[in-house]
């Protein structure tokens, strides 16, 4: 998908902003506070129908406003045209619309349009919970595997079932826990299967991208299942009923996932250097982004915020090339173009600037 008109209206102090981005690479540059990185969000909010921010939808709406409105043209990597459209008011539900057509859920719209962050921030993936792990995945395994999301919304119901069973002071057997147990056992195998078999997918791109991003380390990538996925889950969701009564939870199974990371046989937290750990992130949503533009013949939108903090000049100009040849159409926010200056040498890119709010092309 390739951006060729972005709207943002009322949206945080982009009050009433129009770009028309290149294919390749766009600079958005400006002062702290001005605003760039409020543009890449209302991108974000194309893709993800929430910000990367905040949780909370109000805050973004323009403090003078009462909703605000996002609006693309695209094109996707057959030639057609899509429309895509947000508005959302301080109460209520957003209004997602495609092509003229209203969307029920966000998760239609992040079909249509595959969006990719990268920010100071985003090595938290590396060194925070597993949740935040299981959440890149799947992310991936999403756009691959057109069977996941129903998979996953299937687990997700049968797991809240069991819980409340497993919560229950006494159980009786018209609670049917067997029941529900061997049902989120088998929903819980068929989530798995999506994501080993992207892992497996995934995994040559990784290792090749570590290589030329961080030569000077071993990496060892491993996906774990939740459980000892050598059993069936509904085997083990039986044996250890009792103790998972006594939580109060299903403590196995997909909703534990992870990936794990090492870099010479230790944690990768443990010995890289922040700046090592965002190279290793850079390396992670490369490989997604190679693997969907491989597999589905799909490209990526990639949102590079503040791409300065901690990548040296060589790191970003090595990450920048490997994204532009997976087709993405890259935003880059930087204070100054010096930050940004090894973009010299690309031919297709546009450099706005930003100044309270408003956004003007270079
Ligand atoms: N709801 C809102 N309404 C109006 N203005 C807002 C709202 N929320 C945030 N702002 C302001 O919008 C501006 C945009 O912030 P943004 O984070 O996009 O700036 P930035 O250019 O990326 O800055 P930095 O380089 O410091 O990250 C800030 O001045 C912020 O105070």
């Amino acid at each position: 998908m390739r951006l060729d008109d972005v709207q943002i209206s009322q949206f945080r102090n982009l009050s009433d902003v129009r770009i028309h981005p290149a294919t390749d690479l766009n600079l958005i540059i400006g002062d702290n506070g001005s605003g760039k990185s409020s543009v890449l969000e209302a991108i974000h909010y194309l893709g993800f129908g929430r910000s990367f921010r905040t949780l909370k939808h109000t805050h973004v709406i323009n403090k003078e406003s009462q909703h605000f409105t996002l609006f693309c043209r695209a094109t996707d990597e057959s030639g057609t045209t899509v429309k895509l459209g947000y508005q959302r008011n301080r109460i209520g539900e957003p209004v997602i619309k495609a092509n003229g057509e209203v969307l029920n859920r966000v998760s239609e719209l992040a079909r249509l349009f595959p969006v990719q962050l990268f920010m100071p921030n985003s090595s938290d993936v590396i060194t925070g919970a597993p949740r935040m792990r299981r959440r890149f995945l799947d992310w991936g395994v999403f756009h691959v595997e057109h069977g996941f999301l129903r998979a996953s919304v299937t687990y997700q119901n049968l797991l809240r079932q069991s819980n409340a069973l497993l919560r229950k002071k006494s159980l009786s057997k018209d609670d049917m826990l067997d029941y529900w147990l061997c049902k989120l056992g088998d929903a819980g195998e068929v989530l798995d299967r999506y994501r080993k078999a992207f892992f497996l997918s995934l995994k040559p791109y990784l290792i090749a991208n570590l290589g030329e991003f961080l030569p000077e380390f071993c990496f060892e990538i491993s996906y774990h299942s939740g459980w000892d996925s050598d059993n069936k889950l509904s085997d083990v969701l039986h044996l250890q009923q009792e103790k998972d009564r006594r939580f109060g939870h299903v403590s196995s199974g997909p909703h534990k996932a992870d990936l794990r990371l090492k870099a010479d046989g230790v944690s990768a937290h443990e010995v890289l250097s922040r700046g090592q750990l965002r190279m290793l992130m850079a390396a992670l949503l490369l490989a997604q982004s190679q693997l969907l533009h491989r597999l589905k013949s799909r490209s990526c939108v990639f949102l590079l915020d503040d791409i300065g903090a901690e990548l040296d000049e060589e790191k970003r100009k090595v990450f920048v090339d490997a994204l532009l040849k997976t087709s993405a159409q890259v935003f880059i926010t930087a204070i100054d173009k010096q930050q940004v200056s090894f973009v010299e040498n690309y031919k297709d890119i546009k450099v706005f600037h930003v100044e309270h709010g408003q956004v003007r092309e270079e």
